[in-house]
């Protein structure tokens, strides 16, 4: 995540925002990001104009400071008509300038604000929408936290250069490029002078800052080492009194910090010496310049306006040579940004909400086919190896088995989260991996073992399963998901907030929600996974019923952790290993002497 930091000297050193190398490619690359301004270009290119003209009536600034200080020492300046133009005029005329520099510096802001936060939105809702349409292993090689920040800070890195960043590049290479014709018009000796004298100071400055930022990165780098340790040890405090290690932590946590002194110390010492180069170098050169001027302003060469001219036109290319040097590193910081961004967006997303797919419909008959899968992040582990069974519609098939066997892929691969490895699926005798997949959606429902609540309230937490459900509608589903009696309980009613920021619900009762949601979006195909933490006797029954009504009347898979459940299945699949060992109902399996199942039966008998 970009963050910015502070060095131990309490100096900004930037944020670790990606940086790239500026090379043809790359600014070719990041202009793409250009595409998003497009429907705002003639906003930008309003506040292009506007930037031009304020950049413009400040390069008239010294000029008319420059016939201030010449009519002031008597050097008048005369207008075509031959008229002397008095002080007072002058003066009327600058504050004129300045009012229209107020209003166009105003139109300018307004402008390129606009184009920024309508680009960024954009930029912010095309992510979005990738994201959610990416497929799942995307989510498996990524972490959520590296994806947030592509919508957040890398976001952010564009928005800047929208707002400021190509305004502030604009008008400094402008005003660089003016300032040097001016200094030129005005004293052609003292800007030779002047451009032989500075660029090398300039250029040893710059050299100079890179070192000083390298040590202070350094510096940065000994800190967060430093904060590792006391996170680790106050994380671990236990472990740390445990083994009584605090002394052995605390001189840890000390050779630390001297490290990070030390670092900085020797960042320091440049800055100090990047001070009194600057004093010495720079200011030497302002005097050296200055005398060059009093020598040609005394033999007649130039008037005291004119140096007055030249000294604030050279004030202003310095200061955009200092400010071109900064905005290197935002450029380069932003068509990073740019290149991350452009990357998710070309990643291809999964086929779902296809425009004109014929709605589906199923009636809830599935087979596997010798499915076999490996999950792309672990390629070297078959999860499955050779899966093959039928389900009739409307049948309850109970999957069982160790933990770690399978059952739960087996069922993520109906809902085709990811590609096969081999073999086929089938729905309704159809290719699962050639139907719509947001039809093929549609009509599976699930009820999982944790049930994520979104923020906000029971009411939208339940509608979930159908957006469009009705209150009425949504009541009856709760009141058959064995939910309404709880949720009549609350002051609030469906308008409780849960979540983060509302009321925290017990495991049986977010159970329940969820049964709820599956019910409004009645599937063909239901999906159940069973909790394996129990649930108190009470709540059990309740999300038990509730369960058995839900799959009236659907083809249902269980992954089934508990007795009753799977004497009610009208088939049981005993999976160990991504196989299927055994398969048939509980009555035959429970007879099969030192069978898998009949096996766990044991154990979950003597369990409880
Ligand atoms: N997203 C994933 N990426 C990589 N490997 C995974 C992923 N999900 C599961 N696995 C691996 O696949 C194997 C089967 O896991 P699965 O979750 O299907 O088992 P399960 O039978 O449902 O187990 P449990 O009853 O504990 O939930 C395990 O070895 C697991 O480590």
């Amino acid at each position: 995540m970009a963050r910015s930091g502070l060095n131990t000297s309490g100096n900004d050193v930037g944020t670790d925002a990606p940086k790239v190398k500026l090379n043809k490619e790359s600014f070719r690359q990041g202009l793409r990001i250009f595409r998003f301004t497009l429907p705002y270009r003639t906003k930008f290119i309003i506040g292009l104009v506007l930037l031009t003209l304020s950049s413009a009536t400040t390069m008239a600034f010294p000029w008319i400071i420059g016939k201030l200080a010449d009519t002031a020492s008597g050097h008048p300046v005369a207008l075509p008509n031959g008229t002397l133009v008095t002080i007072n005029q002058i003066a009327l005329a600058f504050a004129g300038l300045i009012l229209i520099q107020g209003l166009f510096s105003f139109g300018r802001i307004w402008f390129f604000t606009q184009v920024s936060e309508f680009t960024v939105r954009d930029i912010r809702q095309a992510l979005y929408q990738k994201f959610v349409t990416l497929p799942i292993p995307y989510f498996e090689r990524n972490r959520v936290g590296a994806i947030t920040s592509r919508i957040t800070s890398d976001v952010s890195v564009i928005q800047d250069s929208f707002s400021l960043t190509l305004a502030e590049l604009f008008r400094q290479v402008t005003t660089l490029l003016a300032g040097i014709v001016f200094i030129m018009v005005v004293s052609v000796k003292l800007s030779m002078f002047m451009l032989l004298t500075f660029p090398p100071i300039v250029v040893l400055a710059m050299v100079f800052g890179r070192k000083i930022r390298v040590l202070a990165k350094a510096t940065q780098d000994e800190l967060a080492k430093t904060n590792v340790i006391v996170e680790e040890t106050l994380q671990g405090i236990n472990t740390v009194k445990a083994f009584t290690n605090e002394q052995f932590e605390t001189g840890r946590y000390t050779s630390s910090l001297t490290k990070t002194v030390r670092a900085a110390l020797r960042s320091n010492l440049y800055r100090g010496g990047f001070v009194s180069f600057v004093i010495i170098g720079l200011f030497g050169g302002i005097v050296l310049v200055l005398w060059r001027a009093a020598t040609l302003v005394q033999s007649g060469q130039m008037t005291i306006g004119d140096l007055t001219q030249f000294a604030l036109y050279t004030i202003f290319i310095g200061a955009s040579v200092a400010g071109l040097g900064e905005l290197y590193g935002k450029v380069q910081s932003t068509l990073g940004s740019s290149e991350r961004i452009l990357e998710i967006l070309d990643e291809p997303a999964e086929p779902t909400h296809r425009p004109g797919a014929t709605p589906l419909q199923i009636r809830g008959d599935i087979a596997y086919q010798h499915v076999a899968f490996r999950y792309p992040t672990r390629p070297d582990l078959a999860v499955l190896k050779d899966i093959t069974f039928d389900i009739q519609a409307g049948e309850k098939v109970a999957l069982v088995g160790p933990s770690g066997a399978g059952k739960s892929t087996i069922v993520q691969l109906l809902m085709q989260f990811y590609e096969l490895s081999g073999g086929k699926i089938f729905i309704d005798g159809r290719d699962a991996a050639l139907l719509d997949l947001t039809e093929l959606r549609r009509h599976i429902g699930i009820v999982p073992q944790e049930t994520i609540l979104f923020g906000g309230t029971i009411r939208e937490n339940i509608a979930y399963g159908d957006t469009s459900a009705t209150d009425a509608e949504i009541i009856r589903a709760a009141k058959q998901a064995n939910a309404w009696q709880f949720i009549e309980s609350f002051p609030e009613g469906l308008d409780t907030l849960v979540g983060e920021r509302g009321i925290k619900l017990s495991g049986g009762q977010r159970q329940r929600i969820a049964i709820a949601r599956a019910i409004l979006k009645n599937p063909a195909i239901l999906i159940l996974d069973e909790a394996t933490s129990a649930l108190d006797s009470e709540s059990e029954k309740l999300v038990q019923s509730a369960m058995d009504e839900l799959m009236v009347g659907r083809t249902s898979i269980i992954i089934a952790h508990r007795l009753s459940t799977i004497r009610k299945a009208d088939k049981i699949l005993v999976i160990d290993s991504g196989q299927i060992v055994e398969q048939g109902t509980h009555e035959e399996l429970a007879h099969y002497d030192n069978g898998l199942y009949a096996n766990l039966l044991k154990l979950q008998f003597e369990l409880s």
